[in-house]
């Protein structure tokens, strides 16, 4: 395939609510959305995840768009590509940035499956029609509010709730959501807020049942995950700690976690997710999909990823109504009772909507084959 263009169209988006986590608040939500046109003119899109501020990770978002125009589009498009898995070796001098890789590899992902007349799932080798969803509720100012949360979420037949914890809001508010709804599929994530000094606090989360708890420990960590997974029984699951299938490896060898939340953006792309797809598989560790406040272009890209097998726990891909009066693809994404049903419409299966979008839209960036990234040491 020969990629002509690549547009990155950056957008500002009000989410509903402001979602509160370990590491902050937010209502904006800064998106880009990436357009790779081939040379017949079509188009497949991606979606930057990075945050706004490094607080999740260290990537964001104004640096990730220098990162794409800078490198990953041009070397996109100087390039012949003959399958998607062929983006990521070209990229691969260049250290990290996983976010703004995917953001591009995606787009040429969405392209070549809609140039083959197939599902981005099809391309990608997935074989499910319908996948499970779950949803992830942030900090409340009061237990009562969250509580409120919950029953609207089970109402609405999410698969399983993932509520957000930190010191001094964690085994109080989880015991009151156990109390009010009994054996809910339920689970916590900490963003990374507790150190091995806090053991004894989680451990008294193990009287809860939960399905598991999200990193717990530093973002990058492995070390003291594996001590900690020892110490309690509820299984940890790794966010944070899995950039990339090198520490997935190492999470599975030294036993730091029993589940993996893929983010497609955070290990690099579709190909590297794939990778740790097969060693998960392989060493019998399920995995879920996370998101990242994902506008809709995102939120088919983890559709598509979980349709693979050894997806076997409801991801974090809610219906587009989670987050946005209005999202930018047609349709939209719609989660009932729990589950999203796979469009067999080639690509991501959706269109974006550029009439939505421009309610959004504050820039597009346009890069083509002139944009030569302008470096001392690369041939
Ligand atoms: O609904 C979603 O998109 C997931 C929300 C979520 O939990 C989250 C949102 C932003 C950054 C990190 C996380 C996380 O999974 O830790
Ligand atoms: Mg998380």
């Amino acid at each position: 395939m020969k990629i002509t263009e690549i547009r990155l169209h950056q957008l500002m988006m009000k989410m509903r609510t402001p979602f509160t986590t370990s590491f902050g608040t937010q209502q904006d939500r800064f998106i880009t959305i990436v357009e790779a046109v081939d040379d017949t003119g079509r188009s497949g899109f991606g979606e930057c995840v990075s945050g706004e501020d490094p607080l999740y990770s260290e990537e964001f978002m104004d640096a990730s768009i220098i990162a794409m125009k800078k490198y990953f589009a041009p070397i996109v498009i100087q390039n012949e590509i003959d399958h998607p898995d062929k983006v990521w070796e070209l990229f691969k001098p260049f250290k990290r940035n996983n976010m703004a890789k995917s953001a591009i590899e995606g787009a040429v992902w969405d392209l070549y499956a809609k140039q083959n007349d197939m599902t981005l799932a099809e391309a990608i080798g997935g074989k499910k029609q319908q996948v499970e969803v779950g949803i992830s509720l942030g900090l409340e100012d009061t237990d009562e509010l969250l509580l409120e949360k919950v029953q609207e979420k089970v109402d609405e037949g999410y698969k399983r709730i993932k509520v957000k914890i930190k010191p001094g809001r964690d085994v109080d508010m989880i015991r009151k959501i156990r109390e009010r709804f009994g054996d809910i599929p339920l689970m916590a994530d900490a963003n990374s807020a507790y150190t091995l000094d806090d053991v004894e606090t989680l451990k008294a989360l193990d009287a809860f049942d939960l399905m598991m708890i999200e990193q717990p420990l530093a973002a990058g960590d492995l070390i003291d995950h594996a001590k900690l997974q020892k110490e309690i029984s509820t299984p940890v699951c790794l966010d944070e700690s899995i950039d990339s299938y090198e520490s997935a490896l190492g999470a599975i060898e030294l036993g730091s976690c029993e589940i993996i939340n893929v983010k497609v953006g955070r290990v690099g792309g579709i190909t590297q997710s794939r990778k740790i797809h097969d060693l998960a598989e392989k060493h019998d560790i399920p995995l879920w999909c996370g998101g990242m406040l994902e506008a809709g272009v995102g939120r088919l890209h983890n559709i598509a990823i979980t349709t693979l097998g050894n997806f076997t726990l409801p991801g974090d891909t809610a219906s587009s109504s989670r987050y946005w009066y209005e999202d930018i693809i047609t349709p939209e994404v719609v989660a009932e009772d729990g589950l999203v049903t796979v469009s067999s419409a080639p690509g991501i299966g959706a269109d974006v909507d550029f009439a939505k979008m421009q309610q959004y839209l504050k820039k597009t960036d346009v890069i083509t084959g002139a944009d030569a990234p302008d470096m001392i040491f690369y041939d």
